[in-house]
């Protein structure tokens, strides 16, 4: 039998829910496919369980690899990333975050801005998610409307701190919770948090007219097919049978696009914006890996140097709590890809204290594809130490 084609109706965009542990972003995600489902038949409920899947993840309760689901406003279709709260997990939040058109932070109204509500804030800034919306959920268990008052300034005060229209961002009170058992009050939230999302956050411009690139996510093996890479498209547009170039982390492998999907649905050709699934001709699964690009071949050369501006979280957003100096070796977050770098700092500076401004020159232990103006995170076992911007590539 052959499958569905992906039929391209409506503008597709990249959203996510993030923030801090157990303030309801995968019930949210859960509740949005749910009242969706009711309202029409063009859009299939994804259940919590189903959402939070790997067997370790439903143990501890918490996020940790990150789950895509599909949904369709009557404008728009969406590609949603459920992302993990828990510090331990940023990293893969980063790799969420690095291709997302817009996100809705979870705020629990209970609790307020936490540490990760603060460190997602900071990253989904210098990553490039411009355009939030905040849900202020769990709504159902705070009673006084003044209380609620309160905790909904906090949040404005915290993202214009931050770099955002504090005032202008969409603040919807929500109950992720009771909107899945259904009680209508709160599924009307959930429409009016979608209504939020759909004109707060714009179409972004899709480059199309650059060459074809795409960080890796993740690979797959299907037997009698071969390897297939997956990941959100960065720029360009590709076609089934087109060659490409597998960059990044090694020694550059050749390869032809032999097969297109989205969501499951095969398709001739995958543009800017898009989330692919890449079938590689004569690529065995070892040979290219996640934090590598797909892109058009000769159109990338990876970098190791490069300078860049960088803001050192504080201990309260997450951060560090001392400095570091010359010579520090973190992780270095790029895209989808992990490599280690060595920090040279600017002259002059001796250390870098958590909460401060810098800028650094970094020389990292492996080649990655990278350009002026990409967003990066700086790691250190659990801790996001900076969230930078690459300023000029070096070598
Ligand atoms: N009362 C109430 N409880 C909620 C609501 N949303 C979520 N919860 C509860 O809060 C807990 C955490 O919800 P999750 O959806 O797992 O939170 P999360 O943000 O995805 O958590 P991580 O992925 O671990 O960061 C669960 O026990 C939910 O049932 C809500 O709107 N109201
Ligand atoms: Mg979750």
């Amino acid at each position: 039998m052959t499958k569905q084609q992906y039929v391209r109706t409506k503008p597709h965009l990249n959203i996510g829910t993030m923030g801090h542990v157990d303030h309801g972003k995968t019930t949210l995600t859960a509740a949005i496919t749910k009242v969706l489902a009711e309202r029409d038949g063009t859009n299939r409920y994804v259940a919590f369980d189903r959402i939070d899947r790997a067997p370790e993840e439903i143990e501890r309760g918490i996020t940790i690899t990150i789950a895509h689901v599909e949904y369709e406003t009557p404008t728009r279709h969406y590609a949603h990333v459920d992302m993990p709260g828990h510090a331990d997990y940023v990293k893969n939040m980063i790799t969420g975050a690095a291709q997302l058109d817009g996100a809705v932070l979870v705020v629990s109204a209970q609790d307020g801005a936490m540490p990760q509500t603060r460190e997602h804030v900071v990253l989904a800034r210098r990553i490039g998610v411009e355009h939030l919306v905040v849900a202020l959920n769990k709504a159902d268990l705070v009673e006084d409307e003044d209380l609620l008052d309160l905790v909904e300034l906090e949040v404005r005060e915290l993202l214009t701190r931050y770099g955002f229209d504090g005032e202008a961002v969409p603040v919807v009170r929500v109950s992720g919770l009771r909107a899945l058992d259904g009680d209508p009050r709160w599924t009307q939230r959930i429409l009016h948090l979608l209504e939020a999302v759909d004109e707060h956050v714009p179409i972004p411009p899709r480059r199309l007219d650059l060459p074809f690139l795409m960080p890796i996510e993740n690979v797959l093996t299907i037997t009698g097919r071969g390897t297939v890479v997956t990941g959100a498209v960065e720029q360009g547009v590709l076609s089934v049978g087109d060659a490409v170039e597998v960059v990044g982390l090694g020694p550059a492998v050749a390869s032809v696009a032999t097969g297109l999907e989205t969501f499951g649905k095969p398709m001739e050709r995958a543009e800017a914006g898009d989330n692919a699934a890449v079938l590689l001709r004569g690529v065995k699964r070892g040979e290219v890996r996640r934090g590598q690009v797909v892109c058009l071949p000769g159109s990338v050369r990876p970098h190791t140097r490069f300078r860049a501006d960088v803001h050192v979280l504080s201990a309260a957003e997450g951060g560090r709590r001392t400095p570091f100096a010359a010579n520090y070796r973190p992780q270095f977050h790029f895209r989808t890809s992990d490599v280690v770098g060595v920090v040279t700092l600017a002259e002059g500076v001796t250390v870098v204290r958590p909460g401060e401004a810098a800028s650094l020159t970094v020389e990292l232990g492996q080649p990655i594809a990278m350009s002026a103006g990409l967003g990066f995170a700086m790691r250190e076992g659990r801790l996001t130490v900076a969230a930078g911007t690459v300023r000029e590539v070096l070598d």
